[in-house]
Protein backbone atom coordinates (compact mmCIF):
# COMPACT_ATOMS: atom_id res chain seq x y z
CA UNK A 1 0.00 0.00 0.00
CA UNK A 2 1.51 3.42 -0.96
CA UNK A 3 1.48 5.97 1.80
CA UNK A 4 -0.38 8.77 0.47
CA UNK A 5 -1.78 10.86 3.65
CA UNK A 6 1.44 12.62 5.53
CA UNK A 7 -0.29 13.20 8.77
CA UNK A 8 -2.60 11.97 11.02
CA UNK A 9 -3.29 11.42 15.06
CA UNK A 10 -1.72 8.78 16.81
CA UNK A 11 -2.72 8.07 20.59
CA UNK A 12 -0.34 5.56 22.97
CA UNK A 13 -2.57 4.07 25.84
CA UNK A 14 -0.75 3.76 28.34
CA UNK A 15 -3.46 0.84 30.32
CA UNK A 16 -3.01 -0.55 33.93
CA UNK A 17 -2.63 -4.05 33.59
CA UNK A 18 -4.59 -5.93 35.58
CA UNK A 19 -4.23 -9.78 37.15
CA UNK A 20 -7.52 -10.72 34.93
CA UNK A 21 -7.78 -11.14 31.03
CA UNK A 22 -11.15 -10.28 30.72
CA UNK A 23 -11.02 -7.18 33.22
CA UNK A 24 -7.99 -6.29 30.44
CA UNK A 25 -9.71 -6.87 27.50
CA UNK A 26 -12.97 -4.44 28.70
CA UNK A 27 -10.68 -1.75 29.76
CA UNK A 28 -8.09 -1.55 26.38
CA UNK A 29 -11.94 -2.09 24.59
CA UNK A 30 -13.23 1.22 27.06
CA UNK A 31 -9.58 2.81 26.51
CA UNK A 32 -9.46 2.46 22.32
CA UNK A 33 -13.24 3.84 22.29
CA UNK A 34 -11.83 6.62 24.10
CA UNK A 35 -9.16 7.22 21.55
CA UNK A 36 -10.97 7.37 18.86
CA UNK A 37 -13.82 9.48 20.20
CA UNK A 38 -11.43 11.82 20.32
CA UNK A 39 -9.78 11.36 17.09
CA UNK A 40 -7.35 9.23 16.51
CA UNK A 41 -6.14 7.03 13.42
CA UNK A 42 -3.86 4.89 15.00
CA UNK A 43 -4.14 3.21 18.37
CA UNK A 44 -1.38 1.32 20.37
CA UNK A 45 -1.49 -0.58 23.44
CA UNK A 46 1.61 -1.70 25.64
CA UNK A 47 3.56 -4.94 25.73
CA UNK A 48 1.33 -7.83 27.78
CA UNK A 49 -1.64 -5.88 28.52
CA UNK A 50 -3.90 -8.40 29.12
CA UNK A 51 -2.14 -10.16 32.10
CA UNK A 52 0.75 -9.80 34.47
CA UNK A 53 4.32 -9.76 33.40
CA UNK A 54 5.60 -13.87 34.28
CA UNK A 55 5.71 -17.27 33.07
CA UNK A 56 2.48 -18.61 35.08
CA UNK A 57 0.12 -15.45 33.26
CA UNK A 58 1.15 -16.09 30.03
CA UNK A 59 0.97 -19.47 30.14
CA UNK A 60 -2.69 -19.29 31.40
CA UNK A 61 -3.84 -16.67 29.06
CA UNK A 62 -2.09 -17.29 25.69
CA UNK A 63 -4.74 -17.32 22.79
CA UNK A 64 -4.32 -18.34 18.89
CA UNK A 65 -4.17 -15.17 16.73
CA UNK A 66 -4.39 -16.41 12.99
CA UNK A 67 -7.92 -18.07 13.77
CA UNK A 68 -9.03 -15.40 16.02
CA UNK A 69 -12.42 -15.75 14.42
CA UNK A 70 -13.25 -19.06 14.89
CA UNK A 71 -11.29 -20.18 18.19
CA UNK A 72 -13.37 -19.30 21.54
CA UNK A 73 -10.17 -18.58 23.35
CA UNK A 74 -9.12 -15.46 21.15
CA UNK A 75 -11.19 -13.52 22.68
CA UNK A 76 -8.42 -10.54 22.77
CA UNK A 77 -7.70 -10.56 18.99
CA UNK A 78 -11.21 -10.20 18.37
CA UNK A 79 -11.12 -7.37 20.60
CA UNK A 80 -8.71 -5.32 18.97
CA UNK A 81 -10.38 -6.80 15.16
CA UNK A 82 -14.26 -5.35 16.47
CA UNK A 83 -12.62 -2.10 17.53
CA UNK A 84 -10.68 -1.28 14.50
CA UNK A 85 -13.51 -2.10 12.22
CA UNK A 86 -15.81 -0.37 14.66
CA UNK A 87 -13.81 2.75 14.78
CA UNK A 88 -12.18 2.34 11.35
CA UNK A 89 -8.83 3.04 12.81
CA UNK A 90 -5.82 1.23 12.90
CA UNK A 91 -4.38 -0.81 15.90
CA UNK A 92 -1.06 -2.06 16.91
CA UNK A 93 -2.01 -4.33 19.63
CA UNK A 94 0.49 -3.99 22.05
CA UNK A 95 1.68 -7.56 21.89
CA UNK A 96 -0.36 -10.79 23.88
CA UNK A 97 1.12 -14.53 24.94
CA UNK A 98 0.10 -15.94 21.24
CA UNK A 99 -0.38 -19.94 21.58
CA UNK A 100 1.09 -21.29 18.17
CA UNK A 101 0.35 -24.85 17.15
CA UNK A 102 3.82 -25.94 17.66
CA UNK A 103 2.36 -25.75 21.81
CA UNK A 104 5.09 -22.54 22.46
CA UNK A 105 4.04 -19.02 23.56
CA UNK A 106 4.92 -16.21 21.67
CA UNK A 107 5.16 -12.64 22.68
CA UNK A 108 3.50 -10.95 19.95
CA UNK A 109 1.62 -7.81 18.50
CA UNK A 110 -1.44 -8.47 16.38
CA UNK A 111 -2.16 -4.91 14.31
CA UNK A 112 -5.99 -4.82 12.51
CA UNK A 113 -6.75 -2.50 9.60
CA UNK A 114 -9.46 -0.29 9.40
CA UNK A 115 -11.48 -3.68 8.55
CA UNK A 116 -10.99 -4.93 11.47
CA UNK A 117 -8.25 -7.58 9.30
CA UNK A 118 -5.12 -8.56 10.98
CA UNK A 119 -3.04 -6.74 8.74
CA UNK A 120 0.06 -7.74 10.39
CA UNK A 121 1.74 -10.13 13.36
CA UNK A 122 5.06 -9.35 14.98
CA UNK A 123 6.26 -12.23 17.55
CA UNK A 124 9.30 -10.47 20.17
CA UNK A 125 12.87 -11.71 18.47
CA UNK A 126 15.19 -10.56 21.25
CA UNK A 127 13.76 -12.70 24.44
CA UNK A 128 14.87 -10.70 27.87
CA UNK A 129 17.38 -12.64 29.32
CA UNK A 130 19.21 -10.19 31.85
CA UNK A 131 20.28 -10.19 35.35
CA UNK A 132 21.33 -7.25 37.27
CA UNK A 133 21.47 -9.08 40.54
CA UNK A 134 18.59 -7.39 42.98
CA UNK A 135 17.32 -5.35 40.70
CA UNK A 136 16.08 -7.11 37.51
CA UNK A 137 16.50 -11.05 36.45
CA UNK A 138 14.60 -12.07 33.74
CA UNK A 139 14.88 -15.37 31.67
CA UNK A 140 12.39 -15.37 28.84
CA UNK A 141 14.12 -17.68 26.89
CA UNK A 142 12.63 -20.16 29.54
CA UNK A 143 9.00 -19.89 28.63
CA UNK A 144 8.99 -18.10 25.40
CA UNK A 145 9.97 -18.62 22.02
CA UNK A 146 11.55 -15.64 20.04
CA UNK A 147 10.00 -15.10 16.59
CA UNK A 148 11.77 -15.20 13.46
CA UNK A 149 10.51 -12.54 11.02
CA UNK A 150 10.45 -8.67 10.45
CA UNK A 151 7.34 -6.88 10.35
CA UNK A 152 6.04 -3.70 8.98
CA UNK A 153 2.33 -2.40 9.11
CA UNK A 154 1.93 -0.58 6.37
CA UNK A 155 -1.33 1.74 6.27
CA UNK A 156 -1.92 5.19 3.96
CA UNK A 157 -0.49 7.00 6.61
CA UNK A 158 3.20 5.65 6.79
CA UNK A 159 5.19 2.43 7.23
CA UNK A 160 5.20 1.15 10.77
CA UNK A 161 8.22 -1.01 11.42
CA UNK A 162 6.88 -3.14 14.61
CA UNK A 163 9.41 -4.15 17.75
CA UNK A 164 8.62 -4.91 20.82
CA UNK A 165 10.53 -3.76 23.84
CA UNK A 166 13.79 -5.55 24.63
CA UNK A 167 14.47 -5.30 20.34
CA UNK A 168 15.21 -1.42 21.39
CA UNK A 169 18.39 -2.49 22.76
CA UNK A 170 19.57 -4.09 19.16
CA UNK A 171 20.10 -0.86 17.36
CA UNK A 172 20.90 -3.13 13.94
CA UNK A 173 17.16 -4.53 14.46
CA UNK A 174 15.69 -0.81 13.86
CA UNK A 175 18.09 0.01 11.32
CA UNK A 176 17.32 -2.91 8.82
CA UNK A 177 12.98 -2.13 9.63
CA UNK A 178 13.82 1.36 8.43
CA UNK A 179 17.05 1.44 6.02
CA UNK A 180 16.37 -2.15 3.84
CA UNK A 181 12.65 -2.35 4.47
CA UNK A 182 11.52 1.46 4.40
CA UNK A 183 10.00 2.12 7.60
CA UNK A 184 9.19 5.52 8.67
CA UNK A 185 7.92 4.79 12.06
CA UNK A 186 9.52 2.89 14.59
CA UNK A 187 6.38 1.43 17.23
CA UNK A 188 7.73 -0.53 20.23
CA UNK A 189 5.12 -1.55 22.81
CA UNK A 190 7.45 -2.30 25.73
CA UNK A 191 6.88 -2.82 29.38
CA UNK A 192 10.68 -1.69 30.74
CA UNK A 193 11.19 -2.73 34.20
CA UNK A 194 11.77 0.00 36.79
CA UNK A 195 15.40 -0.03 37.27
CA UNK A 196 16.53 -0.71 33.51
CA UNK A 197 13.85 2.02 32.40
CA UNK A 198 15.59 4.72 35.13
CA UNK A 199 19.03 3.59 33.12
CA UNK A 200 18.04 3.74 29.77
CA UNK A 201 14.65 4.12 28.53
CA UNK A 202 15.23 8.07 27.80
CA UNK A 203 18.27 7.14 25.67
CA UNK A 204 16.91 4.17 23.58
CA UNK A 205 13.73 6.07 22.35
CA UNK A 206 15.79 8.94 21.27
CA UNK A 207 18.53 7.26 19.97
CA UNK A 208 16.05 4.82 17.75
CA UNK A 209 14.51 8.15 16.37
CA UNK A 210 18.07 9.91 15.62
CA UNK A 211 20.20 6.89 13.95
CA UNK A 212 16.83 5.85 11.91
CA UNK A 213 15.86 9.67 11.47
CA UNK A 214 12.62 8.25 11.96
CA UNK A 215 9.00 8.55 13.98
CA UNK A 216 9.44 6.72 17.40
CA UNK A 217 7.01 5.49 19.81
CA UNK A 218 7.41 3.65 23.22
CA UNK A 219 3.93 2.09 24.78
CA UNK A 220 4.08 1.18 27.98
CA UNK A 221 1.50 -0.03 30.82
CA UNK A 222 1.12 2.23 33.73
CA UNK A 223 2.97 1.58 36.96
CA UNK A 224 0.52 0.33 39.54
CA UNK A 225 0.63 1.99 42.97
CA UNK A 226 0.49 -1.73 44.56
CA UNK A 227 4.11 -2.53 44.30
CA UNK A 228 3.79 -6.23 44.57
CA UNK A 229 2.75 -6.13 40.99
CA UNK A 230 5.27 -5.55 37.95
CA UNK A 231 6.43 -2.06 37.77
CA UNK A 232 6.66 -0.92 34.71
CA UNK A 233 8.05 2.13 33.57
CA UNK A 234 5.61 3.97 32.77
CA UNK A 235 6.48 6.84 30.08
CA UNK A 236 4.82 5.86 26.88
CA UNK A 237 6.01 8.66 24.70
CA UNK A 238 6.58 10.46 20.73
CA UNK A 239 10.23 11.12 19.63
CA UNK A 240 10.27 12.98 15.87
CA UNK A 241 12.97 12.22 13.20
CA UNK A 242 15.17 15.03 15.37
CA UNK A 243 15.31 12.90 18.29
CA UNK A 244 12.77 15.41 20.13
CA UNK A 245 10.55 14.07 22.79
CA UNK A 246 6.93 15.70 21.36
CA UNK A 247 4.79 14.30 24.33
CA UNK A 248 5.16 11.59 27.15
CA UNK A 249 2.69 10.23 30.05
CA UNK A 250 4.20 10.00 33.38
CA UNK A 251 3.38 6.79 34.77
CA UNK A 252 -0.16 6.53 36.01
CA UNK A 253 -2.83 4.98 33.31
CA UNK A 254 -3.50 7.78 30.62
CA UNK A 255 -3.62 8.37 26.75
CA UNK A 256 -0.83 10.66 25.15
CA UNK A 257 -1.51 12.01 21.80
CA UNK A 258 0.46 12.78 18.84
CA UNK A 259 -0.16 14.94 15.57
CA UNK A 260 2.10 13.40 13.33
CA UNK A 261 3.46 14.87 10.20
CA UNK A 262 5.35 12.30 8.21
CA UNK A 263 6.68 15.08 5.84
CA UNK A 264 9.31 16.01 8.48
CA UNK A 265 11.21 12.39 8.26
CA UNK A 266 11.86 13.66 4.54
CA UNK A 267 12.73 17.10 5.79
CA UNK A 268 15.01 15.44 8.02
CA UNK A 269 16.97 12.86 5.92
CA UNK A 270 16.86 15.57 3.54
CA UNK A 271 18.87 18.23 5.90
CA UNK A 272 21.19 15.91 7.46
CA UNK A 273 21.42 13.86 4.88
CA UNK A 274 23.05 10.58 6.96
CA UNK A 275 21.15 8.51 4.49
CA UNK A 276 23.15 9.16 1.18
CA UNK A 277 26.39 10.06 2.97
CA UNK A 278 26.97 6.18 4.37
CA UNK A 279 30.52 5.14 3.62
CA UNK A 280 28.93 1.71 1.26
CA UNK A 281 32.29 1.55 0.29
CA UNK A 282 33.49 0.66 3.79
CA UNK A 283 30.80 -0.78 5.76
CA UNK A 284 27.36 -2.10 5.28
CA UNK A 285 24.54 -3.59 7.44
CA UNK A 286 23.67 -7.77 6.66
CA UNK A 287 20.02 -8.71 6.80
CA UNK A 288 19.49 -12.41 6.04
CA UNK A 289 15.95 -12.16 5.69
CA UNK A 290 13.83 -11.14 2.38
CA UNK A 291 11.62 -7.68 2.88
CA UNK A 292 8.29 -8.47 5.12
CA UNK A 293 5.32 -8.40 3.00
CA UNK A 294 2.78 -7.96 5.52
CA UNK A 295 1.67 -11.40 5.83
CA UNK A 296 0.75 -12.49 8.83
CA UNK A 297 2.02 -16.31 8.69
N1 LIG B 1 9.77 -6.74 28.52
C1 LIG B 1 10.99 -6.44 28.23
O1 LIG B 1 11.52 -6.80 27.19
C2 LIG B 1 11.72 -5.59 29.24
C3 LIG B 1 12.92 -4.90 28.65
C4 LIG B 1 13.65 -4.06 29.64
O2 LIG B 1 13.17 -3.77 30.73
C5 LIG B 1 14.97 -3.58 29.27
O3 LIG B 1 15.60 -2.94 30.10
O4 LIG B 1 15.43 -3.81 28.13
Amino acid sequence: MEAVKKTFKMALIQMEVQRSKATNVLRAKELIQQAAESGANVVVLPEMFICNYDRQSFEENAEPILNFKEDEKATAARMLSDAAKEHEIYIIGGSIPELREDGWVYNTSACFDKSGDLAAKYSKVHLFDIDIPGRATFKESEFLRPGTEFTLFETEYCKFGVGICYDVRFPDFSQVLCRDFGADFLVFPAAFTKPTGELHWDILRKGRALDNQAYFAFCSPARPEDETRYQAYGYSSFIDPWGKLQAECETAEDIVYQDIDLSIVDQCRAQIPCYSQRRADLYKLTCLKDAPDSSTT
